[in-house]
């Protein structure tokens, strides 16, 4: 395999645009955003709060406007959505019911809606503290401060940072309860706050301040989803394959930069440079001790890949992947073990032991994750079926085709970006 991969914009980066903008006093230019089911109903929901959203070939224009109350939002199965938007909708003149997927009522939002209440923010979820619930926005938000546990979802943080400035008083948010995970995913919040000119003190380990003010607009050009180029990076790493993902940042807030110092940890060889980011496989693939507390979202590939090394892993910090689009542990220790594998959950995480594997039904239980995670070990391991493939949907609007594309491409990575 020799493939170079283009990875469409991130998730995380474009529904925190998408945010801001609705926020800002001016009009914003999103240039290659993400296009996938996650940031269109982001973009759809924003929408429905009063900001127009026109396409402009690959780009977005956003043009905020007073928020309006009386809609509903489709959450589907996005987190950014079910956490990012709550708060903004406290900043309607109206009612903001919010739903989503069947799943998407049992991931964790009780803290959040909590941290809203705190802060006077009328809140009707019939003592669920999960989705559907209505927010009864009041067109404007005091703030002050808030205290919250956010060691379930640092979205839970980021939702309320992103609407800071729009609090007449501003905004503090403390996290207090067991480690906070994320926490890039947090810095990423605070670094596109300040883009539009938020001013925001992270000082102290904990705790955020955002001052009252004006946002700007942005005209931005969306980073590649690094978490996305996992699964293709990976099958070069267990291929002894060549995989270039080309616009690479040379400094990013995504956590999917981890990558790199993964990959090279379990062999392969790793090369950033202006072309890009290189993986090729060398043969050895090495088991591996490694706490993904800070980039959860990359422990199912990185779980696939433990599972086709030559050594025991040991994957910790992740016991809040319970709440993700699946229960993430429960469900690559079953899927990992159904192909044969020996894969037991620990308090905090997998205890991966490598066993020969062999094909059966992958699956993946509507999340994204577990199909790329499928798709990967089917490298490796022939009869390989991942179910429900077009759940990649969720970050990727057409994963099946990039795939096909990689695995058949020949000699792509230019000659100057092997030396
Ligand atoms: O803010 C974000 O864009 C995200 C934060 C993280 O959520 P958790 O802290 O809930 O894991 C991450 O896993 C998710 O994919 C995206
Ligand atoms: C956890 C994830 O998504 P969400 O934004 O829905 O939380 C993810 O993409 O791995």
């Amino acid at each position: 395999m020799d493939a170079v991969v283009t990875v469409p914009g991130s998730k995380s980066l474009t529904n925190r645009y998408l945010v801001v903008a609705a926020l800002a006093a001016r009009d914003s230019r999103l240039r290659d955003p993400l296009r996938s089911r996650d940031t269109e109903l982001m973009a759809r929901a924003v929408g429905s709060l009063g900001v127009g959203v026109e396409d402009a070939e690959a780009d977005w224009i956003l043009r905020p406007g007073a928020l309006r109350g009386g809609s509903e939002v489709d959450c589907g199965l996005a987190g950014t959505v079910m956490r990012f938007l709550p708060p903004v909708a406290a900043l309607a003149d109206g009612d903001v019911r919010f739903d989503g997927d069947p799943r998407a009522r049992e991931r964790p939002m009780a803290d959040l809606l909590g941290a809203l209440r705190s802060l006077g923010v009328e809140v009707e979820d019939e003592g669920r503290g999960t989705l559907p619930f209505t927010v009864r926005g009041r067109g404007g938000l005091r703030g002050g401060t808030v205290v919250l546990d956010a060691s379930r979802s640092s979205q839970f943080v980021s939702a309320l940072l992103l609407v800071g400035s729009r609090c007449s008083q501003g905004l503090t948010v403390r996290h207090e309860g067991g480690p906070l995970p994320s926490r890039p995913h947090v810095q990423m919040t605070v670094e596109v706050l300040r883009d539009v000119g938020a001013v925001v003190d992270d000082s102290v380990e904990g705790t955020w301040h955002v001052e009252p003010g004006e946002l700007n607009g942005l005209d931005v050009q969306v980073e590649p989803d690094l978490s996305n180029a996992a699964p293709f990076l990976a099958a070069a790493a267990v291929t002894q394959g060549r995989v270039l993902v080309p616009g690479w940042p040379q400094s990013t807030t995504q956590a999917g930069d981890l990558l790199r110092d993964v990959l090279d940890q379990m062999g392969a060889d790793v090369s950033l440079d202006r072309d890009g980011l290189l993986v090729q496989g060398t043969g050895e693939l090495y088991g591996i001790d490694l706490d993904l507390r800070e980039a959860g979202e990359l422990t199912p590939v990185i779980a696939a890949l433990a599972a086709l090394s030559d050594s025991p892993s040991q994957l910790r910090g992740i016991g809040h992947l319970r709440g993700h689009e699946t229960d993430r542990l429960a469900a690559l220790a079953t899927e990992l073990n159904r192909l044969g594998g020996d894969v037991t959950e620990t308090e905090d995480g997998l205890l991966v032991r490598p066993r020969p594997l062999h094909g059966a039904v992958f699956e993946t239980y509507a999340d994204h994750r577990m199909a790329t995670a499928g798709a990967l070990l089917g490298l490796r391991v022939p009869g390989v079926l991942v179910a429900d493939v077009a759940t990649t949907r969720k970050t990727l609007p057409d994963f099946p085709g990039m795939w096909r594309r990689m695995l058949t491409a020949e000699g792509d990575v230019p000659a100057a970006a092997r030396a």
